[in-house]
C-alpha cells in the first residue's frame, strides 16, 4: 500500500516537473502560458457568467495541453530524425496543426463570448 502510493506521489512530482520544464525551457509552451495569462486578465473585466468561465477555461487547458504534446512530439522527432526527413516534417507539422486547430477554435469562441458582452 505504501509503496502503491509511493509511486503514485512521484507520478505527480515527475508531472509537475515536466510542468516546470516546459514553462521553463520551451519557448513555445511558456508563450501558450503567457497568452493564457493575459486572457483571463482581458476576461476578468467582462463578467463572464461561471458556464462562459468553464468553456474559456477548458480551452486554455486544452491548448496548454497540446503545447505540451506538441514539444514532446518535437522532441521525439529530434531524437529519432535529427538529420532532414519528410516524415520526421509530416509528424512536426502534424502535431503543429492541432496546437493550431485548437487555438482557432478557442479564438472564435473567445470572440464570440466578447461579442455577447459589447
Ligand atoms: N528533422 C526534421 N526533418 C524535416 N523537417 C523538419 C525537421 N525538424 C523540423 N522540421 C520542420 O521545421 C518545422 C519547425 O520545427 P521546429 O522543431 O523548429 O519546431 P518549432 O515549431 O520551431 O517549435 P519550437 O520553437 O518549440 O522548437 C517543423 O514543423 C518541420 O516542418
Amino acid at each position: 500500500m505504501i509503496s502503491f502510493l509511493k509511486k503514485y506521489v512521484n507520478k505527480f512530482r515527475y508531472a509537475f516537473g515536466g510542468l516546470f520544464h516546459g514553462i521553463t525551457h520551451d519557448r513555445s509552451i511558456f508563450l501558450q502560458c503567457l497568452i493564457a495569462v493575459c486572457v483571463i486578465i482581458v476576461f476578468a473585466f467582462f463578467h463572464l457568467t461561471m458556464i462562459e468561465w468553464v468553456i474559456v477555461l477548458i480551452l486554455i487547458g486544452s491548448i496548454i495541453a497540446l503545447e505540451f504534446i506538441n514539444s514532446a512530439i518535437e522532441t521525439i522527432v529530434d531524437f529519432i530524425s535529427p538529420e532532414y526527413n519528410e516524415k520526421a516534417k509530416i509528424m512536426k507539422d502534424y502535431a503543429a496543426a492541432a496546437v493550431l486547430v485548437m487555438s482557432i477554435v478557442a479564438a472564435v469562441v473567445g470572440l464570440m463570448i466578447l461579442k455577447g458582452k459589447l
